[in-house]
């Protein structure tokens, strides 16, 4: 006898529908078991979607999907959307390479309206559709489910601020996901606010307590929900923020309580006009370890579901990740200007422990990458020495912030940039293959690439004695392995090392990790190695040596190949005249989707046999001059 009797029924939405309303509860159940089971399996993103069931149940059985357009802000809480659309046996591909995305994906199913991963996109994108159905003369409903932490993005904020202005003929509905939670603990004022109104406003129990009163006499229920259906903001007042851009505000909603929801989409949808639906919800509700600690179960790699996730106590070589956040604490304890920020990743890019120890110089900022580089930049201004701690792909959002407010002003603030290259499993969304390419062309800016633990340190304390802004651009996960020796010692700005000199014909360039992936090659090819530590400046005189003493230079980085390191360095020798053959290694012009690293690796060609195999290829095409010269150049 199957787990999910139910589940087994629904193919699609239109499945679900055909259910009688006192039978979701049910779904939702088997939803939250089915999701535990096959999370526990794959990994993902556990907390969020636990806590959406109900809602992703409520939505699709009221709205008529894919007509309909819902659109998941992050949409790492949209598994039980996935399942309920066709999905469920995916599930076990999930984030896994050529499997199911782990967010919503136009092409991946009619149901996803609109790809998300990175917040507070989803008011824009409806209103978007809205409009354009408006100019159609289309009837369909747009569905934005929004978190609170999302909720916090400047993008979201501006939507509202255009959203307000229409009155008919949009059907915009904005479902405010409210748990108290980002993936750290919520922050910032307008989680006190929306605090208060969870607090203030009984409306729920209002809404129950009439219902109780009123059910018993005929008739009378159903007039008081069709006058709900008039007046959204009868039962409910205003609300602060919401009424502040002249947008219908309802709730809040209990987001478990499916009858409730049922019946109050049902009302909403009599309305076409911009509306907000507040409910509030339990990040991880229904599974008791995450339930306690959503935190944890925010994003988990496979685990027991009967034990929950146990740490590991075995002792480890550290992450990148890690070795920064020892060196923030380090460096904060030697110089109290060092002031850290992150736009809402405390857990994801090492700050846990340096909140602990320098509370007063520690800030999470919420979901505002914008925010957190021109707050960086002031505070630069008074003498701090500021330390952005952010992943590169959320980066992308406040590259104007770095050219106008940090870097046109030459001010010393340091960019630590996590999850540089390709991070895995979140997949093209995610991978911090743009950060070079967009950052290069920035005058006043330093750019390293630590090709190991040891150089993220040495690289980190470099840019840190600087007085002009850094990026230091480290990966997700460990490098080498190789010890952590060094302390606050810095390397000399816009130096490459040499790690190998080689008889051979062949100059190895290596930027960041791929460094190490070229050692092997030049060590079978018996070529010279540089590690080039620095994207900008780069080091001019080691490239133009090794150029000039090999028949052909190998250059690897774990970046966007377009604008990136690779064109740097032709860069340099188109400039400089020397016309030595180059091949560059590191992302083609594509995104790349999700896979392990290995595997995205592998795929891409950027393994050591990989490379070796396409360089022997060249020489061999390079006909070697009797006078000691090349013919092929
Ligand atoms: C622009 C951007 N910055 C940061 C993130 C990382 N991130 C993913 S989910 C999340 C928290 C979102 O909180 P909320 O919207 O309340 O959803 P919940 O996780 O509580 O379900 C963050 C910070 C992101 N995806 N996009
Ligand atoms: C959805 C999202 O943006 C984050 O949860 C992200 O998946 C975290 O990535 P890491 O696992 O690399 O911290
Ligand atoms: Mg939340």
């Amino acid at each position: 006898m199957s787990n999910y009797p139910l589940l087994d029924t629904i193919n699609s939405p239109e499945d679900l529908r055909r259910l009688p309303e006192d039978e979701l509860p049910e779904v939702a159940e088997e939803l939250r078991g089915f999701m535990v089971e096959s999370v526990s399996k794959t990994g993902g993103h556990l907390s969020s979607s636990l806590g959406a069931t109900e809602l992703a149940v409520a939505i699709h059985y009221v709205f008529d999907t894919p007509r309909d357009r819902i659109i998941w802000d992050v949409g790492h809480q949209a598994y039980a959307h996935k399942i309920l659309t066709g999905r469920r046996e995916q599930m076990a591909t999930l984030r896994r390479h050529h499997g199911l995305s782990g967010f919503p994906k136009r092409n991946e199913s009619e149901y996803d309206a609109f790809g998300t991963a990175h917040s507070s996109t989803s008011i824009s994108a409806a209103l978007g559709m809205a409009v354009a159905d408006k100019l159609k003369g289309d009837d369909r409903w747009h569905v934005a489910v929004i978190g609170d932490g999302a909720l916090t993005g400047g993008m979201a904020i501006e939507a509202l601020n255009d959203a307000g202005v229409y009155k008919k003929d949009v059907r915009l509905l904005i479902i405010l996901n409210d748990n108290d939670c980002s993936i750290s603990p919520a922050v910032g004022a307008l989680s006190g606010h929306l605090a208060k109104i969870v607090s203030t406003r009984a409306f729920n129990g209002a809404r129950e307590l009439s219902k109780k009163v009123l059910k018993p006499v005929p008739g009378l229920w159903e007039v008081a929900k069709r006058m709900e259906k008039q007046a959204i903001n009868f039962v409910s007042p205003p609300s602060g923020i919401f009424s502040s851009f002249d947008i219908n505000y309802y709730g809040p909603v209990d987001g478990h309580n499916l009858e409730e929801l049922v019946d109050i989409l049902r009302n909403l949808k009599a309305h076409d006009c911009p509306i907000v639906l507040h409910v509030t919800t339990k990040k991880g509700k229904g599974y008791a370890p995450a339930e306690a600690d959503p935190t944890t179960y925010h994003g988990v790699s496979p685990f027991d579901p009967a034990v929950g996730i146990v740490p590991s106590g075995k002792p480890s070589k550290p992450t990148f990740t890690q070795v920064f956040g020892r060196w923030i604490c380090d460096t904060a304890a030697r110089d109290e200007r060092l002031y850290g920020i992150t736009p809402a990743m405390r857990e994801g890019s090492g700050l846990v422990e340096f909140e602990k120890k320098f509370p007063d110089r520690y800030r999470d900022v919420a979901i505002a990458e914008q925010h957190a580089v021109t707050y960086a930049a002031g505070l630069a201004c008074e003498g701090m020495k500021p330390v952005v701690a952010i992943y590169s792909t959320f980066l992308q959002r406040a590259i104007d912030q770095v050219i106008h407010d940090v870097a046109l002003q030459n001010l010393p603030v340091v960019f630590a940039v996590d999850r540089a290259g390709l991070v895995g499993a979140d997949g093209a969304t995610h991978h911090g293959a743009f950060d070079v390419a967009l950052l290069r062309p920035i005058p006043n800016m330093t750019i390293m690439t630590p090709s190991d633990e040891n150089e993220c340190r040495l690289l980190l304390n470099t840019a840190f004695a600087m007085d002009t802004p850094t990026v230091v651009r480290y990966p997700r996960g460990k490098g080498t392995g190789v010890e952590v020796t060094a302390d606050a010692e810095t390397v000399e700005v816009g130096k490459a090392r040499v790690l190998r000199r080689g008889k051979g014909r062949v100059a190895f360039v290596g930027f960041g990790p791929m460094t190490h992936m070229l050692a092997e090659v030049a060590e079978h090819l018996d070529g010279t190695l540089l590690d080039m530590r620095f994207v900008k400046p780069l080091d001019r005189e080691a490239l133009l040596e090794a150029a000039e003493e090999h028949d052909l230079v190998v250059v690897a980085e774990d970046s966007a190949l377009e604008g990136g390191a690779g064109s740097a360095v032709l860069e340099v020798l188109v400039e400089a005249g020397v016309t030595v053959p180059v091949m560059r290694f590191g992302l083609p012009d594509r995104f790349i989707e999700q896979g392990t690293q290995a595997e995205l690796h592998e795929e891409l060609g950027l393994t050591a046999a990989a490379v070796e195999e396409k360089v022997k290829a060249r020489l061999a095409t390079m006909k070697k001059s009797p006078f000691g010269g090349l013919f092929g150049r």
